[in-house]
């Protein structure tokens, strides 16, 4: 059914020899025990999953699923005996399965997780058992196999007609979103942004897995859902009136699918309770960044070797996984609605402002739980005792969380909106207060979860048996006085019970009413029918206050379940209010300033790299004034600040668009719709294409799409081709990019040349960095000047690093016989115009071979760690090769 998906899943070894029923068992199905019997079928119904069949305190694999789990677990390899023979076993303990799960994933399995559904005692023979759980990827719920950090989105494909429809259910927390878009690259773009971790393509639709930066477990499933009708009654079970959710067809089947699936995953026992949210959103509505974007700007992944330091990690300050999920949200998905951008200015500042106010808000967040997986958990009837205590701790901590919000000096209307939002939800936090026991265990059925003073049925079991155990804990006493024994002692064991143990040399002075228990080698125990009675009692009052408090606290817990839509709903709005926090925090501590928009172009005064700015312990800031639509070319020698500029200009702009403050003295800055980054090919990770190749597929989608609202960056566009065909193809990027699409472009080039565009057309310009004397040392100053680099910057570097004044003048003088173009004069001579009219004469293309061919040594040869003997030496190489 999943036309791109491999038979196996994904999966990375043969799956099929894995998951499903077991070969060895197939021949002799009829003959087998019960409970392998049980087994056999199990595997049969889940047969894409491994099956994890609990037997007691162990889920066990048997047969070849047994030896792949006890490879990938590290678990010993063991066997058991059954009358149609011996089969190998790997167990897996049950009260840390998490791990072992973890690993299993991590292998590429989904794992079915076969529970015993009864107790030994409930079962009239064998013991029920039934699948509650299929770990996936997409739909993983343990908070052990969760990161904080970002949402766990299972993913869901349909198309009809061009619309493909992409709908994505967080299982973790319940929500779900669904969006169309018009054709693939659009599709794999909002994949890669959804970084789903799972992802099931209906028979109606296809994705380039290729295209895609991420690679999520295929999955191939039989969900119901895959019809309109169906898929329609599957969303009429979450939302009375799906056309108020989804705009077509194809959007309904994507929902459809996710949800089928999510509850296939989830034991298939109906509706999941705690998806409340189906939200439709519009990818247009959305700065556009697509995965090379976010790659490339490092936002979330730093590149370089050995640092960590990316946008989200400088940006990081949150103070609890609500508000860290949602700055990481708003980071994938800066704004373009300039009134919704600015709203959050006005947080951001009014927060930004006060300081007092602030610190208590964060400081009252900071005692805040992952309300949104807690909700979840609730709502799943899967929360345990703690998981109570640390929802209601978090609604404890919601009055000071208003009350920091309503100490807030300025007035904003998202700080106005989220005061509403933020509701305690006092009952259900006294609830918990007064049922659940402050510090309690983690199992629910054993007792201690139930507060005093809350159920007086149960407080009368407890006093019953505590009365029980403080007149056992004084038999000791009473008796020693009664029989004349001293050595006398009460006790109690798992087997016999309590007991009154007397050594042997005492047995004379037991009274009649003692009845023997236990013989042991010196010893012998007794029970009276009192000690009898009372045990009994003691037993009894603690099974029934057991029992009792599990089901008090069930009840509890689905009278919090009941209010699933308003704990999400202050989720929601806690999320946003530590994302504001944090950005007014960070903005405070690193001094961004609030940027403002118009019309014109980007103007950033004294802008920084938000991250390189952490690293360096002088970073030089630089301003920026691109006019719109024009074309920055920028020049100067490798390692001068080039990348490192073109990237705080987009830094700046999409911190802006995420509605934070900015790294700079001042911003004027236009609304825009998309980022596109190409950087060079140095930059990239040997893929299944050629560099050159993925370098000219992606500077297509970039000529195709940009816009003039859009901020484009290239960095050595053509680098991976021949020197001629990459001069060539970067100029007609450039006038392209200036003639026909419009978009504010900063483009890195070493083809000198290129800059003599910026006389032609008046929107190309020219930047550049330069390097200067320090002492004995080159130093790059970092700044970025008007006008294009020297020509002859590689031979003005080897000057400034000290190479003897004759070499020094002789390569000048090589190169101005080539090239003459200064940034004092900006201008080029006629060779160069020739060249750039493409009329080049075969005598001047091999005397620009050969200069290519210097310009290339000289640009690579680092000159910093180039000494005086080295630098002679090369210079000579150089002369020869201009000499032939
Ligand atoms: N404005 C700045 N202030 C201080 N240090 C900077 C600044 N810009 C860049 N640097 C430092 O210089 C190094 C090189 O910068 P960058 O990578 O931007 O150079 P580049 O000109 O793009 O080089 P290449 O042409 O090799 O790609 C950076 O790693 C950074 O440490």
């Amino acid at each position: 059914m999943n036309a791109d998906s491999d038979a196996s899943g994904g999966v990375g070894v043969d799956a099929d020899a894995v998951t499903g029923p077991p070969d060895g068992m197939v021949d002799v199905r009829e003959e087998l025990t019960p409970m392998l019997s049980q087994y056999f079928d199990l595997c049969a119904e889940y047969e894409d999953a491994l099956l994890l069949f609990q037997n007691g305190d162990f889920y066990q694999t048997y047969c070849e699923a047994a030896a792949e789990t006890a490879r990938v677990c590290e678990l010993t390899l063991t066997e058991r005996e059954d009358s149609t023979g011996t089969y190998p076993m790997a167990g897996i303990p049950v009260d840390n399965a998490a791990t072992y799960v973890e690993r299993l994933l991590d292998s590429g399995y989904r794992v079915a997780i076969a529970e015993q559904v009864e107790t030994p005692e409930e079962a009239s023979g064998l013991v029920d058992r039934a699948v509650t759980q299929v770990v996936t990827p997409g739909t993983v719920l343990d908070d052990e196999l969760l990161g904080t950090g970002t949402k766990n989105y299972v993913a869901a494909v349909r198309r009809v007609g061009e619309t493909r429809a992409v709908a994505a259910v967080d299982a973790a927390t319940g929500e779900c979103l669904v969006t169309s878009v018009a054709d693939d690259a659009s599709l794999a773009a909002e994949l890669d942004r959804l970084t789903p971790a799972e992802l099931l393509v209906g028979p109606d639709a296809s994705v380039d897995r290729e295209a895609l930066s991420v690679s999520p477990m295929a999955t191939d499933h039989e969900a119901a859902g895959m019809s309109d009708d169906e898929a329609t009654e599957r969303l009429e079970s979450y939302v009375s009136n799906p056309d108020a959710v989804v705009e077509s067809d194809a959007e309904r089947r994507a929902c459809g699918t996710v949800l089928a699936y999510a509850e296939w995953t989830q034991g298939d026992d109906g509706p999941l309770e705690y998806v409340t949210r189906i939200t439709h959103y519009d990818p247009r509505e959305a700065l556009g960044l697509d995965a090379t974007a976010i790659r490339s700007l490092e936002l979330f992944e730093n590149r370089g070797a050995g640092a960590s330091e990316t946008l989200f990690s400088v940006l990081d300050e949150t103070a609890c996984a609500l508000g860290r999920r949602a700055l990481d949200g708003w980071l994938r998905r800066p704004l373009i609605d300039r009134e919704a951008i600015e709203a959050r200015h006005d947080a951001v500042a009014a927060l930004d402002d006060d300081a007092l106010a602030r610190e208590e808000i964060r400081a009252a967040l900071a005692e805040v739980y992952d309300l949104e997986r807690l909700t979840g958990r609730v709502s799943r009837g899967r929360a345990n005792a703690r998981d109570l205590r640390s929802l209601g701790a978090t609604l404890d901590a919601v009055p000071d969380v208003l009350a920091g919000l309503s100490a807030v000096a300025d007035d904003a209307a998202r700080l106005d909106h989220l005061r509403e939002r933020i509701d305690p939800l006092d009952e259900v936090r006294n609830l918990i207060d007064r049922a659940i026991q402050p510090d309690p265990p983690v199992e629910v059925t054993e007792g201690g979860v139930i507060r005093e003073g809350f159920d007086e049925e149960l407080d009368d079991l407890r006093a019953t048996e505590r009365e029980g155990r403080a007149w056992v804990a004084d038999l000791e006493a009473r008796e020693r006085e009664r029989t004349g024994i001293d050595s006398l002692s009460v006790g109690h064991n798992q087997v016999h019970g309590y007991y009154i143990e007397v050594t042997d040399p005492n047995l004379d002075r037991v009274p009649d009413d003692y009845t023997r228990r236990q013989t042991l080698k010196n010893a012998e125990r007794f029970y009276t029918p009192e000690l009898k009675q009372r045990e009994d009692e003691i037993l009894g009052a603690a099974e029934r206050a057991d029992s009792l408090e599990y089901e008090r606290f069930r009840e509890v817990r689905a009278s919090v379940a009941e209010e699933t839509d308003l704990l999400q709903a202050l989720a929601d709005a806690l999320a946003e209010l530590d994302a504001l926090a944090t950005l007014a925090t960070v903005a405070v501590e690193r001094e961004y300033v609030r940027p403002t928009f118009h019309d014109g172009g980007v103007e950033i005064e004294a802008g920084r790299h938000p991250v390189v700015e952490e690293t360096q312990a002088r970073f030089v800031p630089n301003d920026a004034a691109l006019p719109p639509g024009s074309v920055t070319l920028v020049t100067g020698p490798n390692m001068s600040g080039k990348s490192t500029y073109m990237r705080q200009v987009a830094l700046v702009v999409v911190l802006a668009q995420v509605g934070s403050f900015v790294p700079a003295d001042a911003a004027r800055l236009p609304v825009v719709d998309r980022v596109f980054t190409r950087v060079g090919a140095s930059d990239d990770i040997a893929g299944g294409q050629s560099t050159f190749m993925r370098e000219m597929t992606e500077l297509t989608s970039i000529l195709h799409e940009a816009t003039p609202a859009s901020l484009v960056l290239l960095d050595e566009v053509g680098r991976g081709t021949s020197t001629a065909d990459g001069r060539a193809i970067a100029r007609a990027t450039v006038e392209f990019l200036h003639d026909e699409v419009g978009a504010t472009t900063l483009f890195a080039t070493h083809y000198h040349d290129l800059t003599g565009l910026a006389s032609a057309h008046e929107g190309v310009r020219n930047l550049h960095f330069a390097a200067e004397r320090d002492g004995d040392d080159v130093t790059f100053l970092h700044r970025v000047a008007e006008g294009p680099a020297s020509s002859s910057y590689g031979v003005e570097v080897a000057r400034l690093a000290g190479v003897p004044d004759p070499v020094v003048e002789r390569a000048r003088g090589l190169v101005d016989s080539g090239d003459e173009t200064t940034p004092e004069t900006n201008g080029h001579d006629e060779r160069v115009q020739a060249t750039l009219d493409g009329a080049t004469a075969a005598e001047a293309t091999t005397a620009d071979d050969a200069l290519d061919d210097v310009a290339a040594t000289l640009r690579e040869t680092d000159l910093a760690t180039t000494t005086p003997i080295e630098a002679l030496t090369l210079l000579a190489e150089l002369q020869d090769r201009v000499g032939e």
